[in-house]
């Protein structure tokens, strides 16, 4: 039966409807474009960098039920694409219920949504390896659980993504400053927080991991260096071991399996010496995963596309090695300009992504470079020198 679509911007055109409009939603419009998709993107503040490249933007408190359903009710997409976890996930239940389709599931946003749904899924039901954990609603709480875990342990508001709030706590007399400052620092402002064991890694990777019509396929790991909870530098492929390989692919596999759905799924684990543990997974392409632009023949976003619309992913190649690295801002600014620009692209195999925030804030991702080379650690240098070419001039 032929499923086909018009153009977009027609009665017949299929339309996808961003939940979320930064910068990895922004990669994903111009991925359904090639499609020929017609696309909405939403968030919070207006001209966010998906919004540019779309077909039509709408500014909505996506934490708003009532606001949601009326903007998706207006557009009635084909299918809603979640690009953030702070949003009133119940409500894409519903819609869900109703007929509409949420990618991966509407269960996948819901229990991603705040730590606390994905770590109980994933340690308690499907008993896999995390780190140990406690949630705490007060401060009285937080001192509970930090005089069970031991110091250090890390700090984080039950949802925040990209750092945001979370801290360590590396000892007694801190416990009220991590607490305040995940106050202040969690997406939706909820009063809870997670508290979790301090883990000694090896090393962290992505596995990025598609489901598809196709199956289950993954990407080549991805590895990454955060400060203060945010990602400034990725690599791919990053060497796993045989038993590593077999560890991490279980755990993807399990988790995946158990949110459902087709799209791509970044699945974060910590390489230890007693084995691999499973961190958390975002129902979406992730932000380590830009690294794919430059590495793969399809992209973490064009991964994402195509099986969110129901199409095959036959094979996922790995070209090359490469690298990425984050340009971040350093304070608060309505104005400001990106500089440097023509020294990082006269490095060899270096791309870059200017991702057209309209403000900066202190810490804000603003840019990405990305660079290709015969090995990874000479991508990564290559990478990290395109970056630091890169400048912040504040007006
Ligand atoms: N229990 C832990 N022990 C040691 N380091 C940790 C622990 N939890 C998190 N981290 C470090 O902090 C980083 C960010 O943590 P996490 O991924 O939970 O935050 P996030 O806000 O969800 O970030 P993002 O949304 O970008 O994935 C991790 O990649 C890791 O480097
Ligand atoms: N780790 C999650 C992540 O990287 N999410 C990406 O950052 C944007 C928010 O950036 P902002 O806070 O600068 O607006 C999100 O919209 C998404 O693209
Ligand atoms: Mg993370």
């Amino acid at each position: 039966m032929f499923n086909g679509y018009g153009s977009p911007l027609t009665a017949k055109a299929r339309k996808m409807m961003l939940l979320g409009a930064g910068e990895l939603g922004k990669e994903a419009v111009i991925e359904a474009q090639r499609l020929g998709v017609e696309t909405i993107a939403v968030d919070r503040y207006a001209n966010a960098p998906a919004m540019q490249v779309a077909h039509r933007a709408y500014v909505v408190d996506m934490l708003d039920g009532e606001a949601l359903r009326r903007v998706i009710e207006e557009e009635r997409p084909d299918v809603i694409v979640p690009e953030i976890e702070a949003i009133a996930t119940d409500t894409l239940v519903e819609l869900e219920r109703e007929g509409y389709r949420v990618a991966p599931t509407a269960a996948a946003a819901r229990l991603t949504m705040d730590r606390e749904g994905i770590r109980r899924l994933a340690a308690e039901k499907l008993g896999l390896p995390t780190a140990p954990y406690r949630f705490a609603d007060t401060l009285d709480e937080l001192r509970a659980a930090v005089a069970e875990l031991g110091t250090p342990c890390v700090v984080k508001p039950i949802m925040s993504s990209s750092g945001k709030g979370q801290s360590i706590c590396r000892a007694e007399t801190e416990i009220e400053a991590c607490w305040n400052y995940a106050m202040e620092g969690g997406r939706a402002k909820k009063g809870r927080v997670i508290v979790e064991g301090f883990v000694t890694f090896e090393s962290e990777i992505t596995l990025l991991t598609v489901r598809s019509v196709s199956g289950t396929a993954f990407c080549a790991p991805i590895g990454h260096v955060q400060k203060d909870g945010d990602y400034i530098e990725s690599w791919q492929p990053h060497a796993l071991t045989d038993r590593e390989r077999e560890e991490a692919e279980a755990i993807a596999r399990a988790v995946t399996d158990a949110l459902g759905g087709y799209g791509i799924y970044g699945v974060e684990l910590f390489l230890t010496k007693a084995g691999v543990l499973f961190s958390e997974v975002s129902p979406r392409p992730h932000d380590t995963g830009m690294v794919t632009m430059a590495t793969q023949d399809l992209s973490e976003f064009a991964l994402h596309v195509r099986a969110v619309l129901g199409f095959p992913v036959p094979a996922i190649r790995l070209l090359t090695p490469g690298a990425s690295h984050t340009l971040k801002a350093d304070r608060d600014a309505e104005s400001f300009r990106i500089g440097g620009v023509e020294r990082a692209l006269a490095l060899p195999n270096t791309q870059v992504r200017l991702f057209g925030k309209p403000v900066t804030k202190t810490g804000r991702r603003m840019a990405v470079a990305l660079s290709t080379a015969g090995n990874t650690e000479e991508a990564r240098a290559l990478a990290r020198q395109a970056a630091e070419s890169l400048t912040l001039e504040y007006d």
